[in-house]
């Protein structure tokens, strides 16, 4: 599949390197203080949220540095291996990776919650 030209990728939609930096921050703080998860990353390197930012940017279109100085796809899975992550908390770790995504620039202001007594 091709796209057409100009037609941005999602990496450069979702805001690019800076946009990626800030979600991986706001998600392993919330990480770091969840009761499932907090175990799993008790001994997480500081640069581990950059590195998972990299690697992100990357699957979406971005530039290869995670492959190119990082190891890529095969040290990323290599990091997973033997841990023994179960389903509740691989759940857990989607869901607030979707919680910290959901930073909406709009307040409720511009379109309010239905009211069923309201019109
Ligand atoms: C698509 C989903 C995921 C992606 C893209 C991802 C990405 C990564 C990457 C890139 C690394 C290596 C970072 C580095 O090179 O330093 C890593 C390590 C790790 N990941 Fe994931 N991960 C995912 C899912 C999960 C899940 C579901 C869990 C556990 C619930 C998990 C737990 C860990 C842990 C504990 C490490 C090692 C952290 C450290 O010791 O620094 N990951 N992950």
């Amino acid at each position: 599949m091709s796209d057409k030209p100009g037609t941005p990728s999602v990496y450069e939609w979702m805001g690019g390197a800076d946009a990626l930096e800030r979600l991986t921050d706001v998600f392993y703080g919330r990480v770091l203080k969840d009761p499932v998860l907090a175990p799993v990353f008790a001994g997480m390197d500081a640069r581990h949220p950059h590195h998972v930012a990299l690697g992100l940017g990357e699957v979406f279109g971005g530039p290869d540095t995670y492959s190119a100085r990082h190891g890529g796809h095969a040290h990323m899975a290599s990091r997973h291996l033997g841990r023994h992550i179960t389903e509740e908390q691989r759940r857990r770790w989607v869901d607030l990776l979707l919680d910290a995504a959901d930073m909406p620039k709009w307040e409720w202001g511009q379109t309010p919650p239905w009211q069923p007594d309201a019109g």
